[in-house]
């Protein structure tokens, strides 16, 4: 779909055959993002990872950001203090068992506290005023400290031109995506009884009684690791991923100028009946068989993008997500609060940058006793 958006050129690329043209055929041509007004703000000016072109000092963000802060070695690294933080939720929920809770509150401090004590080495100083910044969608006025968790980091060239990625792009990209990723299960599951007792059912068979969820658990958790699957095909938190095309180029027999503002379509990509069975159901189950994953080569099914640009954080927000889950299913049974039907919940869509509930979700907890 074409656009014309003031002077520029905007398409929308909807369908999993188009997103391959852009991001796989013409991967080097679509590498940036657009440099909106919007971007100067909320990127620092281009300055973090996210919103930055295509250039030197971007590759070599990119390359501290996967090797020395998200690849495999140091998100395991962080284990202790994502089970440490997940630890103080469920303790937050038992304390207001049997009585209504607002559960997206509960998990954005959460996620927000394992990426900042990760990026950080602490909580983040104003940590509650960023919260209520997400979901205000307004700056955080506290700022952020970078303590010398990575001292190493200062001796690398540009260091002081990517210090702005650890502060901000980390923080907020890790705590807005995975928070919605995790809150959309929820209310999924809360939504579909049968498939909140088919996860429960399988922690509480691969778990055995156990008091405490180690992450290495979640491994064997095979419907679980579906559910967050098909929680991202429904719900990818990134819906339109922002890019640019650096020259002309011919897609589908159209040409494309230089300059052009592409949106790769995450969400309608991830609803193509074409490609998907029943496709705006909530069916883990598909997964079952299906070799279709998170790495980018299955172009109906894109939640961390792709190619140059594709997200760094996978590791990261894909553990954080499933050891959140997988405790608060394992220690609690759910229901929804003010006597709202599983039907009923209300599964309306937020505008902003990354799609969010309109509603809170809120929910009550009963403790499971073996647990
Ligand atoms: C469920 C969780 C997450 C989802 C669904 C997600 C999704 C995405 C998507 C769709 C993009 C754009 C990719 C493209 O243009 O092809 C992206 C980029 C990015 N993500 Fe994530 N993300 C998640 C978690 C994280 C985490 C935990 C971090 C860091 C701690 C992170 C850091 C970044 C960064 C820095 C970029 C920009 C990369 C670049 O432009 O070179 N993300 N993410």
């Amino acid at each position: 779909m074409h656009l014309q958006l003031g002077e520029g050129s905007t398409i929308i690329v909807s369908s999993p055959e188009a997103a391959e043209q852009v991001l796989k055929k013409h991967d080097l041509v679509f590498a940036q993002r657009p440099n909106f007004y919007a971007n100067q703000i909320a990127g620092y000016d281009q300055s973090g990872l996210f919103f930055a072109p295509n250039d030197d000092s971007w590759r070599q963000s990119r390359k501290i950001c996967t090797v020395e802060l998200l690849g495999a070695k140091q998100v395991r690294s962080f284990k202790s203090v994502r089970e440490e933080e997940v630890e103080k939720l469920v303790v937050s929920i038992a304390s207001s068992s049997g009585t209504s809770i607002n559960l997206s509150e509960k998990i954005l401090k959460t996620t927000n506290s394992i990426v900042s004590r990760s990026a950080f080495g602490n909580k983040c100083r104003g940590a509650d005023d960023f919260c209520q910044a997400l979901k205000d969608g307004n700056e955080c006025s506290s700022g952020f400290d970078l303590p010398d968790l990575f001292p190493s980091l200062k001796f690398l060239p540009l260091f002081s031109r990517t210090k702005p990625i650890l502060e901000k792009d980390i923080f907020a990209g890790g705590t807005d995506t995975t928070t919605t990723t995790v809150e959309w299960a929820m209310a999924e599951l809360l939504k579909n009884p049968k498939e909140m007792a088919k996860a429960q059912a399988e922690l509480r068979h691969v778990l055995e009684g156990k008091i405490k969820i180690h992450e290495e658990d979640t491994h064997e958790l095979r419907f679980l690791k579906q559910i967050v699957k098909e929680t991202l095909r429904l719900h990818p938190p990134g819906a339109l991923i922002p890019r640019e095309s650096k020259e002309d180029c011919e897609i589908n027999g159209f040409l494309i100028p230089r300059k052009t503002k592409a949106f790769i379509n995450l969400w309608a990509i991830g609803r193509d009946p074409r490609h998907w069975r029943d496709p705006d159901c909530f069916i883990p189950d598909r997964f079952e068989e299906s070799s279709v994953n998170y790495m980018g080569t299955n172009f109906q099914y894109l939640p961390f993008g792709t190619g140059r640009r594709m997200c760094p954080g996978i590791a990261f927000g894909i553990i954080t997500t499933e050891l959140q889950l997988a405790t608060m299913l394992y220690h609690f049974n759910w229901e929804l609060a003010d006597g709202i039907k599983p039907e009923e919940l209300d599964m309306t869509e937020a505008f902003g940058l990354s799609v969010k509930r309109t509603h809170p979700l809120n929910v009550i907890a009963t403790p499971v006793p073996f647990a």
